[in-house]
């Protein structure tokens, strides 16, 4: 209905335009005759012509058409000529029309998304026009669907080929095509970002897929506002990740690949992968946990490296524990005497038995060129993660600046910490027994993973003030802890006396 109405408008467009010159006068009457009798020959065609016929007098019909329509047609196709990828114009097309006019469509579908089918998501329905303006320019919007003629002996449905369709006139032509369609396929781009699921993605040995990783829905809660961290410290990260995910042209400017490394260490508890989701959240980034001891060798890291997808955060955790990054394997890990969380020795045991089944190959030079050589070779928009618990124990070369950009301690649990837990578990912005607990976080340490322990309800009418108690209690706890391990260090240095400038230990 809209090509033939556009063609009728345009014809008479075209023919008031030259109304001045008698000669054209006639060839117009004779074109518009030859229309009227096509048009009304046109269903007699469609029914009695052979097919070869038929498409000879469309083909000429569409080319007259052509001829007199000032509008002009642009289309997007679902999947690339012979390809069975998706196109990606298509879907930031698709995505900006559901945001932009499906208020003021009349036909919508609806379907259901997300986990669990959760959410609806309505969008416009086939071959409903919308209309879009741009600069006071009005453009159409037509949704279609071609489903494909051929036959074949198959129960499958006969495939089908979606476009979208946009039609202006052509006194717009340069600016629809150089400013509008950037524009419309740039904020599709970004509304789709907004709206994808992200993924967890992980580098599983035991699953020989076609991918190198697998995958599952990245659903972690974690925000920056639920993170317990001093304030100022907070506010400097997320700035310094806004500022890195909106500097795509300053990266380009100074010929540096569009990546930043992160350093994330401290004791264990103390929020380090937790801050990782966090960063996700923030950025609408896919999360890439690179599992060191399982990659075979450095040519397998390449391979990983070169499937990872832009917007993402590739993540190494404990990365002093993961593979021998010095060349040699690794010596079982002495208990030091500064062990003092069983959990954390656990950790390192469980690592070392994986490392030492695991066969891994990787080198520190493979890791190096990972993070810089080929990776700068990667496009746009990563960050790389390493978390650990010893930062000492790191190559220097691993963690200099310009690989490991910003290095960020996470440390025990500071008073302005408390309050943002209390706030997130409590609902408290204040309460008398504050007080008790701010002095005892000035005389012991407890990390964020204690405080988020002792501050959850253990029932659902647990009060705020039993929590406090409970933490209370905890911080006291560990203060009588500190204490008795100081005495008996104190006593042990005592027993201990210098001979002759050496120390001894008494028989
Ligand atoms: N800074 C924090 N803010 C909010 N919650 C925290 C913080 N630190 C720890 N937690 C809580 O403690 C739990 C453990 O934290 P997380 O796993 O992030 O610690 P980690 O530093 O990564 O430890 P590890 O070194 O053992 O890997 C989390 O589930 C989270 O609920
Ligand atoms: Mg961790």
């Amino acid at each position: 209905m809209f090509p033939a109405a556009t063609m009728i408008g345009g014809a008479m467009m075209a023919k008031k335009q030259r109304k001045g010159s008698s000669a054209l006068k006639g060839m117009w009457a004779n074109m518009g005759s030859t229309i009227a009798t096509f048009m009304f020959l046109w269903p007699i065609i469609r029914q009695y012509c052979p097919s070869v016929l038929r498409r000879y007098f469309e083909n000429y019909t569409r080319r007259l058409m052509d001829f007199f329509n000032p509008y002009i047609r642009i289309s997007f196709h679902e999947f690339k000529r012979d390809s069975l990828r998706r196109s990606s114009a298509y879907a930031a097309v698709e995505a900006y029309l559901n945001a932009a006019t499906s208020k003021s469509a009349k036909r919508l579908k609806a379907e259901t998304t997300g986990k669990d089918s959760s959410s609806l998501t309505l969008s416009i329905d086939e071959h409903e026009t919308v209309t879009d303006e741009f600069e006071g320019v009005n453009v159409w919007w037509v949704s279609n669907k071609i489903v494909s003629q051929s036959r074949s002996l198959s129960y499958h449905p006969a495939p089908e080929k979606r476009l979208y369709t946009i039609t202006f006139h052509q006194k717009h032509r340069e600016m629809i095509t150089e400013s509008y369609l950037k524009h419309v396929v740039s904020k599709g781009k970004e509304i789709r970002v907004r709206n994808r699921q992200r993924k967890l993605y992980t580098n599983t040995p035991a699953q020989k897929l076609s991918s190198m990783w697998s995958h599952m829905v990245f659903e972690h809660q974690a925000t920056f506002e639920t993170l317990a961290m001093e304030p100022e410290k907070k506010r400097e990260i997320v700035e310094d990740l806004l500022t890195f995910s909106k500097s795509k042209d300053f990266y380009a400017k100074i010929g540096k690949a569009w990546k930043r490394g992160y350093l994330l260490y401290g004791p264990p508890g103390t929020g380090k992968s937790t801050m990782i989701a966090a960063m996700a959240n923030l950025l609408n980034y896919d999360v890439y946990d690179l599992e060191l001891s399982s990659v075979k060798d450095n040519t397998e890291l390449k391979r990983l490296l070169i499937e990872t997808t832009n917007k993402s955060i590739i993540v190494i955790e404990d990365i002093d524990c993961s593979i021998d990054l010095t060349g040699q394997r690794k010596k079982k890990t002495e208990k030091s005497a500064d062990d003092q969380n069983e959990n954390l020795s656990k950790k390192i045991a469980k690592k070392e038995a994986k490392e030492e089944g695991s066969g891994s190959k990787v080198t520190l030079s493979g890791l190096l060129n990972f993070i810089d050589g080929l990776w700068s070779a990667c496009g746009g928009e990563r960050l790389i993660v390493f978390t650990t618990n010893y930062v000492e124990k790191l190559d220097p070369a691993l963690i200099r600046r310009g690989r490991m950009d910003k290095h960020i301690e996470l440390s025990f649990c500071s008073y302005e910490g408390f309050k943002v837990f209390a706030k997130n578990y409590l609902d408290l912005d204040m309460h008398p027994m504050f007080d008790a607990v701010q002095s005892l976080m000035g005389e012991t340490k407890i990390t964020p993973a204690d405080v988020a322990e002792n501050l959850m309800p253990k029932s659902p009418v647990e009060e705020a003030e039993k929590c406090l108690s409970n933490l209370i209690q905890a911080l006291e706890e560990a203060k009588e802890e500190a204490a008795k391990k100081k005495d008996t260090t104190m006593k042990d240095a005592v027993q201990y006396q210098v001979v002759d400038g050496e120390t001894e230990k008494p028989s």
